[in-house]
């Protein structure tokens, strides 16, 4: 066994994978045979669900069977509303709040005897909290504003329910399909960092509570999926000062600070993803008449760029570079932005932590020691 230190474990192989291939060279994202932009284009976030956890595309009636399961599974307890309702009055983070709510699931769960290497029961387990999480989400929303949560709404689909839960009025069509698609471009992505985390804590036969809860802090983080919320503060910064785009990136790259939204372990070229929702971005500007946050976005893209030679080092936007200013165009709240993520990505941690219990083995890395192999014990009062 080699001694050598992965740093960040780049390049290291633990698993096999039959759910979503990422050529960092091409910019190319594949979930189980599709290309990432076809299924943006023509396929519903269900119907990318189904795809990922049950392996094929879901003909008609397999699609509408498992929407209408999905629907039923939305409400949560009043207990978890009443949590959400005291973390909101002390101010918690949204992501915090959605991580204690996800754990709370688990005392309703209606199989809590399942046994953790059943796989179709984990399936069922991973179903449940996803059709929760936007009732959560939008609950916690509406707590922070003072507003009682609504229930969910029968008949509308995963995303256009949330946006209903969250403002109280069906969205429009754009609004509708836009969310559905950026939740579709966030389902999967490999070995990420959130996604790991879900596989490790599943690997110990934790329960998949557990697992789902670890995924949402994981994402939390700004080197993660916590960077288009980082995006969207900055170019708000950046209208507001009277300094514009380039010299706010200039000066950050002088404080050596790391632009959020760009750089990616596995893209060495622009995120497909952000090639989409950058699109999307200029379109919704476009109809609404201020462009502003696409052009900012796109400003420092082009000073990166071309006058930084991002390009040259590596260095492009990731998926969360564009979003942001796609949700905010949506009148989305800006720490919104990462629990939306969340609210997609549990659909790829579900279907890891699957494919990692078909064939477990406990994760269990080594570290090398670099400290003293020998030290004198000191008795306490002589320290
Ligand atoms: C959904 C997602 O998780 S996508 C990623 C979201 N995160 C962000 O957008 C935060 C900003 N980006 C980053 O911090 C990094 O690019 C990461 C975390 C995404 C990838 O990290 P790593 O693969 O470990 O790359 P690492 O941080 O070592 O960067 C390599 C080099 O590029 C530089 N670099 C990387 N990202 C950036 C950036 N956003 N701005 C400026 N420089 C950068 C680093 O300073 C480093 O330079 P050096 O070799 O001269 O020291
Ligand atoms: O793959 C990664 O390292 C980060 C991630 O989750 C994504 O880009 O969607």
């Amino acid at each position: 066994m080699s001694g050598e230190v992965q740093k960040g474990l780049e390049g290291v192989v633990v698993a096999e994978s039959q759910l979503s291939f990422i050529d960092g060279d091409e910019g190319r994202l594949i979930y189980r045979g599709h290309d990432i932009e076809t299924l943006a284009a023509e396929a519903s976030y269900e119907e990318v669900l189904y795809l990922l956890w049950h392996g094929s595309l879901p003909t008609a009636d397999q699609l509408s069977e498992f929407t209408a399961t999905m629907a039923e599974e939305r409400a949560v307890d009043d207990e978890v509303l009443s949590v959400l309702a005291d973390l909101a009055a002390v101010d918690e983070s949204p992501m915090a709040a959605l991580r204690t709510a996800v754990s709370m699931l688990s005392a309703s769960d209606p199989e809590p005897d399942a046994d953790p290497e059943d796989g179709a029961a984990r399936l069922r387990q991973g179903r449940r909290i996803t059709a929760k999480i936007p009732t959560i989400l939008a609950a916690y929303q509406r707590l922070r504003d003072g507003e009682e949560p609504l229930s969910p709404r029968e008949g509308l689909s995963h995303a256009a329910n949330f946006l209903y839960m969250l403002t109280g009025e069906e969205p429009d069509e754009v609004a509708e399909e836009t969310l559905d698609m950026a939740l579709i471009l966030h389902a999967d992505h490999g070995l990420n960092a959130s996604t790991f985390t879900s596989m490790v804590i599943a690997s110990t036969l934790a329960d998949t509570y557990s697992a789902i809860a670890g995924g949402v802090g994981a994402l939390s983080g700004p080197l993660h999926g916590g960077a288009n919320q980082d995006v969207m503060e900055t170019l708000i910064e950046v209208d507001s000062s009277e300094k514009g785009s380039v010299e706010w990136v200039k000066d950050a790259l002088e404080q050596g600070r790391k632009i959020p939204g760009f750089g990616h372990r596995v893209y060495n070229v622009k995120d497909p993803r952000a090639v989409i929702l950058e699109e999307k971005s200029r379109d919704l500007g476009d109809a609404s008449g201020e462009r502003k946050w696409y052009d900012h976005a796109n400003e420092i893209e082009e000073y990166l760029v071309e006058e930084q030679n991002f390009a040259e080092k590596g260095l492009a936007p990731n998926v969360d570079f564009y979003s942001g200013t796609v949700y905010y165009q949506l009148g989305i709240p800006v720490d919104m932005f990462t629990p939306i993520f969340a609210m997609s990505r549990v659909g790829g941690w579900v279907a890891h932590v699957l494919e990692q219990l078909e064939d477990n083995r406990i994760m269990r890395p080594r570290a090398k020691y670099t400290g003293a192999k020998e030290a004198d014990w000191v008795p306490l009062g002589e320290r």
